[in-house]
């Protein structure tokens, strides 16, 4: 029969035990997941809030700068207005140079107010806030002069930017038209504003240095940018993304211009002035107001990396002691199950002899007390057969040493087959002896055993030239007893091993009872069936 393979208990422990790796795994995928989202989140929502902050700082600026240049030109045109009354009421001529010096205390008093100028209806220089006298100079050509004369209305007129005839700067016409009594065209006063003024001003902002700040009229004619280029005042803009974006932008709201006029990427706050048809934009470089923002996303982004690598790092050692551990538990398993193996073995090794596989020795002694014991106590009978190979030196010294070996495992096999009740215990007791404990058996019982075991040997016809029948023999002794308190079990062996050396002195190959036991050669005969 084959020995079951051992296996180890299974402990409440192992029930519990849960794949550490996975889990581990998929606790450090989520943090580090966790943590690339939060920072990606942080990064983005930071770049928002510093984007909003810009558009803010940009609707002020362009708020201020619209309402300066609102009340910039309000007050030229308010002082404007007064010289027209004036002019119209009293007529050049009358007023001539009272109305000089007006004018010219006008301009010395009011910083923005370039020169006031008063022309005729053929566009003559008729009056003007000069101190020291011009040519003849006549500016019928210029556009305001010409809306005045096609226009009835008697609303100030801002026109772009015109470079002065009299003194060669860059200025801001403000105009209105003049009507003799009959509402007919008289002329034209003009007061023009310094584009300096402006320039002044702008230059007060913090806008960095891709920062942008544009004043232009409603048709694109630009009236003064930061940074300032001479050559560009004057010029139309209608063409510049910003200008087009300033159309459809509402006042309060911001937009940001990829790819400006000059290649800059901005973000601009738009502001049309309340009383003149002008337009103000504020921009902000995006890479300028981003600064700030990308360097703190970079070194926030550099310690999350680190953090990574370190949560990372760590997690790789976890696991490798995980595997480690599993591996040593494994290990651990291993020298267990060898060692309840090896126990086994050894268990079997004290109970059963190493050659035959058989009970040995000593559990033949442990077994014969228990069973006279139990007999004893029971009163039932307890028989014993001792059988010894017959010639086996002769056949150990015929056929060498192992072949003697493998002659006796095949007297075992043939013992263990022969041994009829699951009580019986088959031993090896010597080299070449053997025995049959037979609990609950007579002396007959007994004998039919062991004449069944001999004949079974002797049918095998296992070759042995040194025994006179050629064969391999076997002689046994057998005797049974119902143990009385007081005797020993050694009796029972003793008088069996009589009884075997009676069978070896009486020709061998065949099975002897104690003599005593059996007297009658008949009844010997009837129980061998010979
Ligand atoms: N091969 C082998 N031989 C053994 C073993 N144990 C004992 N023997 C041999 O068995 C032989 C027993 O010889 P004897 O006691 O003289 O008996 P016998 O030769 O069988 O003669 P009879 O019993 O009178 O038939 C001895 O030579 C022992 O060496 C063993 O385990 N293996």
């Amino acid at each position: 029969m084959k020995a079951d393979k051992p296996v180890l208990p299974v402990t409440e422990l192992d029930g519990k035990k849960r794949p550490l790796i996975t889990i581990a795994a998929s606790f450090l995928l989520v943090v580090c997941i966790s943590l690339v989202a939060v920072q990606g989140w942080s990064i983005y929502s930071a770049r928002e809030t510093q984007l909003a902050q810009s558009a803010a700082a940009t609707a002020n600026m362009a708020r201020a700068v619209a309402d300066h240049a609102d009340s910039t030109i309000e007050l030229v045109d308010i002082i404007l207005a007064g010289v027209v009354d004036s002019v119209q009421h009293d007529g050049i001529t009358h007023y001539g140079e009272r109305l000089h010096l007006h004018l010219i205390d006008h301009v010395s008093r009011t910083p923005s107010l370039q020169g006031i100028t008063i022309f005729d209806a053929s566009g003559n220089w008729a009056l003007h806030s000069l101190r020291e006298p011009v040519p003849v100079l006549n500016n019928a050509d210029r556009p305001y002069f010409i809306y005045h004369k096609t226009h009835k209305d008697q609303l100030a007129h801002v026109g772009a930017p015109v470079r002065s005839r009299a003194t060669g700067t860059w200025v801001l016409p403000v105009s209105r038209r003049l009507e003799d009594k009959d509402g007919n065209f008289a002329g034209v006063a003009l007061a023009t504003v310094h584009l300096s003024f402006f320039r002044t001003f702008y230059d007060s902002f913090d806008i960095g240095k891709e920062g942008n700040i544009t004043i232009a009229t409603d048709s694109g004619a630009l009236v003064m940018r930061r940074p300032y280029l001479q050559e560009n005042i004057g010029t139309s803009i209608a063409k510049e993304p910003m200008f087009k974006q300033s159309r459809v932008r509402a006042a309060s709201e911001s937009g940001t211009v990829p790819l400006d006029v000059d290649k800059v990427d901005r973000m601009y706050s738009y502001r049309p002035l309340r009383r003149y048809p002008l337009f103000v934009a504020v921009g902000l470089a995006t890479d300028e107001t981003l600064a700030n923002w990308r360097a703190n996303a970079y070194i926030s982004t550099a310690w999350v990396v680190i953090l990574l690598l370190i949560l990372n790092w760590m997690g790789l050692r976890l696991f490798r002691q995980v595997i480690l551990r599993d591996e040593l538990e494994e290990q651990l398993r291993n020298a267990q199950l060898a060692l309840v193996t090896k126990n086994r073995s050894l268990k079997l090794l004290a109970r059963n002899d190493g050659l035959t596989g058989i009970a040995n020795r000593r559990l033949f002694d442990a077994r014969l007390d228990a069973e006279f014991n139990r007999a004893t106590r029971d009163g039932t009978s307890l028989a014993l057969v001792l059988l010894d190979v017959d010639f086996f030196k002769k056949y150990n010294d015929h056929y060498g040493h192992p072949a003697g070996d493998a002659c006796l495992q095949f007297i075992g096999q043939c013992i263990r087959t022969g041994r009829r009740r699951a009580g019986n215990l088959a031993a090896r007791v010597g080299g070449e002896e053997f025995a049959i404990l037979l609990p609950n058996t007579d002396l007959y019982g007994a004998i039919v055993v062991a004449e069944s075991v001999r004949r079974s040997i002797a049918s095998a016809g296992r070759e042995h030239q040194a025994n006179p029948v050629g064969i391999v023999t076997i002689s046994c002794g057998v005797h049974a007893l119902v143990p009385a308190r007081g005797m020993e079990s050694k009796q029972l062996v003793e008088a069996a091993d009589k009884a075997l050396y009676l069978a070896k002195s009486t020709g061998r190959n065949r099975v002897c009872p104690d003599a005593p036991a059996v007297s009658s050669r008949r009844e010997r005969a009837s129980i061998l069936g010979s």
